[in-house]
């Protein structure tokens, strides 16, 4: 079991609303809506406390509306370091259509001033200076709320980093480049993500594996590309592995990316083989498209979902960072 810290410095509401069809400029009758405490990190610490990790949850919560995440965090069993702030937690609403399509409506978040940001780099350096709190590996993810400009993300990878801690880093647009030029551990684009940093569109296998490829060379240990339904590449120093997750129903795709990052995170951090870190990986992340929320390791068929999830090694890409 490894302690992790994740920071979701612009978490969520998120109000997901299932829905036969979405018809934009009318009434729309639900089927389901759920109103769950999240973020990116919020989702990637349920899915590392449900595979028994010892999780702590950061970053900033709105003071007003902080309710639901007090049940979550308690129910998650893990320990809210959260700051408390001015206001109120963003709404994202998510409405999830029957043949599997997905609209976000995500808000811009809570604004955070200079001290609050202070009061989080001087928890967080507290935290690592007591080896009783040191977590084992700290993930950073989500968009960054107002007032958080994208080089305070790239400060605070390199300041964790500098500390000799593991980084695993999930955003996007120039906080993500910023964040890959203070050389994170890890990040895990999607494709989209991926392509606007790479300044190309990626909508070939090669092209998201040669860009994989360029992220490794710049100095990310472990370059983690999804691609949705076309699976996962994998670039560390171990070598390159593609996976493909097995064919399944769309309920909603929300947080797959989050349930991806925190299996493999798990797998790393508990020393497992590659392809068998790998496999568990995809597998719960395309487990939890079947459904609103994150993967469920736990569901009866997942040993099957496992199985069907095809993992490769890619034999003829070299971990220096190019293509044989
Ligand atoms: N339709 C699907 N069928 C099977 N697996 C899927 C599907 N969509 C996503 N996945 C799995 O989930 C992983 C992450 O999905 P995706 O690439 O969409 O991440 P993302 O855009 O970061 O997700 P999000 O931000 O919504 O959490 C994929 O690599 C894949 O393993
Ligand atoms: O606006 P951001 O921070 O980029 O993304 C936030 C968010 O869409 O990400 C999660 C799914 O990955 C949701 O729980 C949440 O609403």
């Amino acid at each position: 079991m490894a302690r992790v810290l994740t920071l979701t410095l612009n978490p969520a509401l998120d109000l997901s609303v299932g829905l036969e069809r979405l018809v934009p400029g009318k009434v729309n009758r639900t089927r389901e809506t759920h109103l769950t405490a999240a973020g990116k990190g919020v989702n990637v610490a349920r899915v590392l406390a449900d595979l028994g990790h010892d999780v702590t949850v950061s970053g900033f919560l709105g003071a007003d509306n902080d309710g639901p995440f007090l049940r979550a965090f308690e129910s998650m069993k893990v320990e809210d370091a959260f700051l408390r702030v001015p206001g109120e937690t963003r709404i994202n609403a998510k409405l999830a259509e029957a043949d599997g399509r997905v609209t976000d409506i995500n808000g811009p978040g809570t604004a955070i001033d200079a001290t609050d940001w202070q009061r989080l780099l001087d928890g967080l350096d507290t935290r690592i200076g007591d080896s009783r709190r040191r977590p084992d590996a700290v993930v950073i993810a989500g968009s960054l709320p107002p007032g958080i400009a994208p080089d305070n993300l790239a400060a605070l990878t390199a300041r964790l980093r500098d500390a000799g801690l593991p980084v695993w880093v999930d955003t996007s647009g120039e906080a993500l480049a910023l964040a890959i030029d203070a050389r994170p551990t890890a990040v895990k684009p999607n494709e989209q993500e991926l392509a606007a940093w790479a300044g190309e569109s990626l909508d070939t296998g090669e092209a998201r594996l040669k860009a994989a490829l360029r992220l490794y060379a710049a100095g990310i240990e472990e370059a983690v590309v999804s691609a949705g339904p076309a699976g996962v590449l994998w670039v560390s120093r171990r070598g390159a592995w593609q996976a493909i997750p097995p064919h399944l129903a769309v309920a909603s795709t929300v947080g797959a990316g989050d349930t991806l990052l925190a299996a493999l995170l798990h797998g790393v951090l508990s020393g497992h083989p590659p392809e068998q870190a790998l496999r568990l990986a995809t597998a719960l992340s395309a487990e939890s498209v079947r459904h609103m929320g994150v993967g469920n390791a736990h569901a009866d068929d997942f040993p099957q979902l496992q199985q069907q999830t095809r993992v490769r090694r890619l034999n003829d890409v070299d971990a220096g960072g190019a293509l044989a």
